[in-house]
């Protein structure tokens, strides 16, 4: 097997270390969010609008965030909410990220049968992809023959993906917590990416296929951080969701390595948020994005 170097592990781990910082900032636009002046600007209430407005929002975090940060996580939901216009935002929104040296996890929860998912293999990782993202979440309902095709994609070009295992959701447990032959279905999800991880490691010990794991369950976390000692972890439910630096910390290897912990109304919006509501007021919610980034990095200071 050859192997695309340097692997999505690989520059993850090093952005970590570039940045000292394991946030990742979720760009999950909402139209009755944004910033008033923003929201003023929109003429007629037209798909086409709010996208630009979208871009607008998202890049002006971006500007913020860039260097302070490793990666950024666009939530395909709330583009695709715009539907063709909100998609063309989408991707200008990817590729600005990465212009700015950001690597992207596009958060679309995506997979089907193993010949559709080679489609969005290569849709959203591949080589020709025209979205080049260097990330995507997946979801493992469909078993292994439809995580191989990423897998595949991500051997041949650096990218990742990120499998989700134990959610962060209330309801999450109905399906994950079920306990067969003498072990949760999460359980199960863990062990089948750690044996696809095994061959693909690169010199930190990571391999291409990361998981999900929120916040909300951090006895899980601790329990997964082991049973996946070759996943990168994608910690969602910090912040707004109630997760806090305790609870995420046992997600880590030393040093700060091997997770990276999700936040995104609590960043994107900050300036709504009570504590800086007063200060960072209309045009002043980039300057609360800022605050909100540095103050989320100090609280995960995990990085020697
Ligand atoms: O895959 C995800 O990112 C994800 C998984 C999960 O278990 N829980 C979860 O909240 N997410 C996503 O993480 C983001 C959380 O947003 P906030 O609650 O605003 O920080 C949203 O984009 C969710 O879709």
């Amino acid at each position: 097997m050859t192997i695309a170097t340097p692997s999505f592990a690989t520059l993850l781990t090093e952005a970590v270390q570039k940045t000292r910082s394991v946030t990742c900032v979720g760009l999950d636009p909402r139209k009755a969010n944004l910033p008033e002046p923003m929201r003023q600007a929109i003429a007629q209430d037209r798909p086409e609008e709010w996208a630009a407005a979208y871009t607008q929002f998202c890049c002006g975090i971006i500007d913020v965030v860039a260097g302070k940060v490793p990666c950024v996580k666009p939530q395909a939901a709330f583009f695709e909410q715009l539907g063709p216009a909100g998609m063309i935002s989408l991707g200008e929104v990817v590729r600005y990220a990465r212009s700015k040296q950001l690597l992207v996890i596009l958060d679309g929860k995506r997979n089907d049968i193993g010949s559709t998912a080679t489609a969005y293999a290569d849709a959203y990782l591949g080589a020709d992809s025209p979205w080049q993202s260097d990330s995507l979440t997946v979801s493992p309902y469909l078993g292994q023959d439809s995580i191989e095709p990423f897998v595949d994609v991500c051997d041949q070009r650096s990218a990742g993906i990120f499998v989700l295992v134990k959610t962060s959701n209330p309801g999450g447990g109905l399906l994950q917590n079920r306990e067969t032959d003498g072990q949760s279905v999460f359980q199960r999800v863990a062990e089948l990416l750690t044996e696809l991880n095994k061959p693909r490691l690169d010199s930190h010990g990571y391999g291409p296929l990361g998981a999900v794991v929120g916040a909300t369950y951090p006895e899980e976390l601790a329990q997964m951080r082991q049973a996946m000692p070759h996943s990168v972890i994608l910690i969602p439910g910090f912040g707004a969701q109630g997760g806090a630096a305790d609870d995420v910390k046992v997600g880590f290897h030393a040093g700060g390595l091997g997770a990276v912990v999700n936040s995104s109304r609590h960043i994107i919006f900050a300036y709504q948020r009570p504590e800086y509501a007063e200060k960072f007021a209309g045009n002043a919610w980039q300057r609360a994005v800022e605050a909100a980034t540095d103050d989320m990095n100090q609280q995960l200071n995990f990085c020697e």
